[in-house]
This record gives structure tokens, sequence and C-alpha cells, in this order.
């Protein structure tokens, strides 16, 4: 039932929250200012009668208003990661009110970038899987496509050159048979259980790209394409409980063709190939054949700016600078939440794009670890964080026809998991030289590494471990890779910290302003500058588990609340946390009215999903 506010006059104007985060004095504004007072107030004991009749008014007007349902915003969504932005722009296309509260001065999370001395850098991933024109699963250009936006790309014909132990070199072709043939020639005795096994992956692959993909935690949706699409479901439902190695098993026996699908699976999981869930294997090993990997031009930042600028087109609105700390909860449900600053926001539901274990554990104060999170906690654990360089050198020391993306495992295969085991590099400006200057090319390299090996430490020791660190992985670049890398290092830092910008204070962390040419991030600096615990990478499977038959979708045991990103189903990745984006946004959609849903069918797949979760 709708309540009108007992005095309108209050309610007529809100707060409209700016880009830049500054506020402008609206309603919702001296809501947030008595709320504060009401805190203040309720710290001390005071009677009832005490409230002045302009509180009784106001207080009962906001109660009227929750009770009514009718909250200026349908969705809060707390960070703008990937994951964030894309159910906020489903929601915002489907009619919801959104409002996304960003920690930083940009959007994107670890898919973010930043600007120096005429660089542009991708603050994480470079590759980008689903960006291509083709099929059901190019999910990045479905984002971009449903708020008016496109970005040109660069067709990157390499998806990763692999540098393996006993030199054993394979380069990832965008055509898949020329990526087969050269694995073939690597390893001609196993031809038949090579295509056997990525032959599998195809299966798999055109069952997901034949469905329309939408959340499968909905019944309607997920009871039409069982109909609509028996068999390629069935395939799916098979292959969930699925590991990728297990399968590679099966067909292949030769040890180091194993280790290469380990790696194969490594640099997208973290883990090793028997840990890999099957469908999240495939959907990659296919992808970069499929529709392939396409760069955006301008850089990886683009696809964020895009989605949020988008957003705001759509009549919803974005706030940076906005740190939420607390989850606001209300008769057992999420009805808000409190930044850092003391304002406070209201909606219908709340979506967190922040890790489960920042969500749980951080901003729902004082509320008993649900027992589904439980699971989740027993189940996964959090992937290490790593230690990224970014980094200007001279064009001439790469070689012609250099690749974009490299991994590289010297000497022993052991290592692949350990940290600093082995090195990803991405050289974008092989793909687009706008993001340089002219004459040189960006070096962003990253390898796995824990928060513990930097805690605890001075100032000065951190700073000269970072140095030390950074030294040797670019030493074992250049005797692998790119002999002379070191002295063709051109990015110099000023040596001070005048060179930022307004807006640019983000960047500080990545910034080493006493090592005079690089920029490096540590396990603490992913942690502070992406709010992600202990800066890990996503979740990773505890032991080996079925599959992705463990993973959580994005309905909480809050009422309320929801999450989103890469600690949900698929789990990590760009595109896999795009596709939780998408599945998240036709949840609440259907929870908030705008969509279909059964509230009878909705109660038994929950309950069915989540004893399959048990079963992990
Ligand atoms: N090296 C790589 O290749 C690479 C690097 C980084 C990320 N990625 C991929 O991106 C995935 C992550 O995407 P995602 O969407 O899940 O998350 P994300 O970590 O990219 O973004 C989360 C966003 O939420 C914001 N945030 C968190 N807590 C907040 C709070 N309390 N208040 C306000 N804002 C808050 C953060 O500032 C960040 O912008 C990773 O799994 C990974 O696969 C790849
Ligand atoms: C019972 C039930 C529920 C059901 C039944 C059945 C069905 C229907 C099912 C369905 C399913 C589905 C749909 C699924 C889906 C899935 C997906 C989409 C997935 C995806 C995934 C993705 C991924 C995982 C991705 C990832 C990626 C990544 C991570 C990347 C990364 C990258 C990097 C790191 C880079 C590298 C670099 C260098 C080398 C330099």
């Amino acid at each position: 039932m709708l309540v009108s506010h007992p005095n309108p006059q209050l309610f007529n104007h809100h707060h409209t929250p700016t880009k830049l985060g500054t506020l402008r004095p609206t309603n919702q504004t001296r809501f947030n200012r008595w709320s504060q007072r009401r805190r203040r107030r309720n710290s001390t004991v005071r009677p009832q009668s005490v409230l002045s009749v302009d509180d009784e008014v106001l207080k009962s007007a906001i109660k009227a208003d929750r009770n009514s349902k009718n909250y200026r915003y349908d969705v809060i969504v707390i960070g703008s990661g990937i994951g964030g932005l894309v159910a906020a722009t489903q929601l915002a296309v489907k009619g919801a009110r959104v409002l996304v509260l960003e920690k930083y001065v940009i959007p994107g999370g670890s898919s973010g970038f930043y600007q120096r001395d005429g660089y542009t850098f991708d603050v994480g991933s470079s590759v980008m899987f689903g960006f291509s024109e083709k099929g059901n699963l190019n999910l990045i250009t479905q984002a971009l496509a449903a708020v008016g936006c496109k970005m040109q790309v660069i067709a990157d014909p390499t998806t990763v050159h692999f540098h393996l132990p006993r030199n054993l070199s394979v380069q990832v072709h965008r055509e898949y048979s020329e990526f087969i043939t050269e694995l073939i020639s690597k390893f001609p005795h196993e031809k038949q259980g090579i295509l056997k096994f990525y032959g599998e992956c195809w299966k798999i692959f055109n069952a997901l790209n034949s469905l329309e993909l939408k959340s499968l935690e909905e019944p309607i949706y997920l009871f039409g394409q069982f109909f609509k699409k028996p068999l390629e479901c069935l395939t799916l439902a098979y292959y969930l409980p699925q590991n990728a190695g297990d399968i590679a098993r099966k067909f292949i026996k030769d040890p180091e063709l194993l280790s290469f699908i380990d790696a194969e699976c490594f640099i997208v999981s973290t883990v090793n190939a028997v840990q890999t869930p099957m469908i999240n294997a495939s959907m990659v090993l296919c992808d970069r054949h499929f529709g392939g990997i396409n760069y955006p031009v301008g850089g990886v930042g683009g696809i964020a700016k895009s989605l949020a600028k988008g957003l705001v087109d759509q009549g919803s609105e974005i706030l940076y600078k906005a740190n939420v700390t607390n989850i606001i909860m209300e008769g057992g449900k999420a009805v808000g939440v409190r930044l850092s600053d003391g304002r406070e926001f209201f909606a219908k539901t709340i979506v967190s794009n922040a890790t489960r274990w920042d969500t749980f554990g951080k901003l729902l104060k004082g509320e008993d670890l649900p027992k589904d999170e439980q699971n989740f906690q027993k189940l996964y654990v959090k992937a290490p964080s790593f230690l990224s360089i970014h980094m200007g050198v001279k064009a001439e020391i790469l070689p012609p026809d250099t690749d974009c993306h490299h991994f590289v495992l010297e000497d022993n295969w052991t290592s692949l998991e350990k940290p600093y085991g082995s090195i990803f590099l991405s050289i974008p400006t092989i793909l687009d030289s706008s993001l340089a200057p002219k004459g040189r090319h960006i070096l962003h390299i990253f390898t796995t590494a824990s928060m513990e090996d930097w805690k605890g430490m001075s100032q000065e020791d951190y700073e000269a471990k970072k140095e030390l660190v950074a030294e040797e992985i670019i030493s074992r670049l250049e005797k692998k890779l790119f002999p002379g890398l070191k002295s063709s290092i051109v990015f110099k830092e000023p040596g001070d910290s005048s060179i930022f910008k307004p807006g640019d204070e983000f960047i500080k962390p990545f910034a080493v302003l006493k090592f005079s040419k690089l920029l490096v991030g540590t396990p603490k600096t992913h942690k502070r500058y992406l709010a992600r615990d202990n800066g890990t990478y996503g979740p990773m499977p505890r032991g080996n588990l079925k599959g992705l038959l463990g993973m959580p979708f994005n309905t909480t045991a809050i009422d309320g609340l929801y999450c989103v990103g890469d600690s949900c189903f698929p789990g990590q990745g760009v595109i896999a946390v795009a596709f939780s984006g998408v599945m998240c946004a036709h949840r609440v959609a259907a929870d908030i009215g705008i969509e279909k849903s059964s509230p009878v069918l909705d109660a038994a797949l929950l309950r069915l999903l989540g004893w399959l979760r048990t079963l992990a």
C-alpha cells in the first residue's frame, strides 16, 4: 500500500549526488543530518518526549516513507567494479532507480586505469574475453550496448604466448586450427587426446553460447531454458560439478601436456586444472577463438567509464569518494548503507560488489555469519593477491612481432602456483600505441604474492623490498624474453607528488616515489585501493571441489541483500563478473517487481540450489 508523507514538503526535493561526490542540499541531506543528530542523541539515553515536534513529524514521515517502500532508490550498489556496474546498468535499463556508491574517484575497481606522463595504464587485466560481436557470450559488448555504448576494439592475434619449462613455447593463436596445429606439433603422440579434450570444451561452450543468459536463481527463466534447449541445459548440468583437470586426464597421459593444461587454467583461475571448473575452462579456452580477445581502444578503463556514463544517461546515479562502512539493517532486512562520512542512503535492495568476505566480515556489523556464508568460507579461500609493476620502455627493446600477452614459468612446473613462481606480462601498446608516448611501450608485469609477505614492515623496509622484488622480476624477464630490458626503462617519476592532478590521488599508492622508474603495487596496495580483503584476486577452492557446484549465486541469507562480483558464480574474471552482474540484475528485478517472478517456484528453486551447494 502506498502511504503519502504526512509532510510532503519535506520530501519534495531530494539529495542529488554529483559525480564529484559533493551533495547539493536536498531533502535526503536533511534526512541524513536528522539521522546523524538522532544517532548522536541516541548515544545518550533520552526519553522520547524530549524530541521536538519537528523531529517527531520528520521521524514519522521517514517511518511512513520506509513502510510505504517509497524509497528514492530501488537499488543501491556498493562498488563500481565491472560486476557492480553491469548489475547497476542492467537494472537501470529495466527501469529501476539505482545509486552506485564507489569508494574511489573513478569507476572500474580492478578494471580501472590511471594516467601518468603520457601513459595510460590498465590497473588489472588487459585480456578481454566477451568483447566480440558474435554469439550470446559477448557479455561486455552486450552490457555496453544495453546503455547505448559501443567501443572500438582491436583484435588480438594471440591470446597469450606461453614460455614454459624446458623451453616449451606455445602461442595461443586467435585461429583455433592454428593453435591446435601448434600444440599437436609439440605433442604429436597426444594428438587424439588434445583433440578430445579441447573438443569437449567446445561442446560446453556451444551449449553455453546457445542460451539466453539470465539468473540461474530465477525459476521461470531457468525452466524456460530447459524447455527451449533441453540438450544444452542437460549438457551444462552434467558438467556443472566437473573440473577441467579430471576431464583432461581421461584423454591425455603426457605429464608435460597435463602441466600445460594446468598453466592454461592457472592464468584464468589462479589454480591448476584439477581445481578449475570445466564450465569456466571451456568458456575461456573457446571464447578466445570464437569471439577472440579484443582490446578496447584507449584502454580497459574505458569500459567502466562508458558503463558509468550509460548509467547516468539512464537517469540513475553514481557517487564517487563514497566509502560504505555499514549496511543498515532493519527488522532483519538490509534497507540502507552508511558511509564513512556519516551520510546514509536507503533503498529497497542493496547489492554489494565488495567481496563476500568484506561484505559479511566488514559491512554487516554485529550480524552472525549466516550458515550459507559459513559454507562458502569452508569451501573457498581467498586467492593470493599480486604484485604488479607498470613501466615504460624504449620501443626498440621489443623484437618485431612480439605478442601482447606473455606467461613465463622458467624452470620448474612445481613453481606454477607458488608466490612469484610465474610471471604475467601484458604489453597493451602492441595493440594500441596511443597508450604511451611515441617510441615507448608499456610493460604491465604481475605475479601472485601474498599479504603475509608484506605485512608488519617499516615504511623503509617496505620500499626497499618493493625495489628488490621488482628488480628480481625484471631480471627474470630480461633473461627469458628481452635482453637489455633494464637499461631500456624510461618511465620516470619526477620524484615528488606535485605531478598529481586533482582527482588523481587514488594512484599514489601505485607510485614508489623513491624508486625512480617503476610503479609497483603490492598486496597491501591492492587491499587498500581495491578494497579487497588481503588484496585477494578472488575466491579459489580450498580443496578439490565439484566444479561450480559450491559457488554461491547472488541472493544471500539476508533479506534485501545481494552480492555481485567474483565471489559469486561463476567466479574470477572480468567476463565472469559481468555474467554475475547480469544474473544479479535479473534476480533483483524479479524481487522488486519489474520482472516476472513466482514466489512459490522461487522458494523451491532457492532451496534446491542451497541443497546442491552442500554437495560440493
Ligand atoms: N590482473 C588481472 O587480470 C585482473 C586484475 C584485476 C581484476 N581482474 C578481474 O576483475 C575481477 C573483479 O571484478 P569485481 O567487479 O568483482 O570487483 P572489483 O574488485 O574490480 O571492484 C569492486 C569495486 O567496489 C569498490 N568497493 C569495494 N568496497 C567498497 C565499499 N565498502 N564502499 C564503496 N566502494 C567499495 C571498490 O573500490 C571497487 O571499485 C577479478 O575477479 C578479476 O578476475 C583481473
Ligand atoms: C541446476 C542449475 C542451476 C543449472 C542447470 C544447468 C544450467 C542451465 C547451467 C547453466 C550454466 C551457465 C549459463 C553457466 C555460465 C557460465 C559462464 C558464463 C562462465 C564464465 C566464466 C568466465 C571465466 C571464468 C573467465 C575468466 C577469465 C579470467 C580470469 C581472465 C583472466 C585474465 C588474465 C589474468 C590475464 C592473463 C594475462 C596474461 C597472460 C598476461
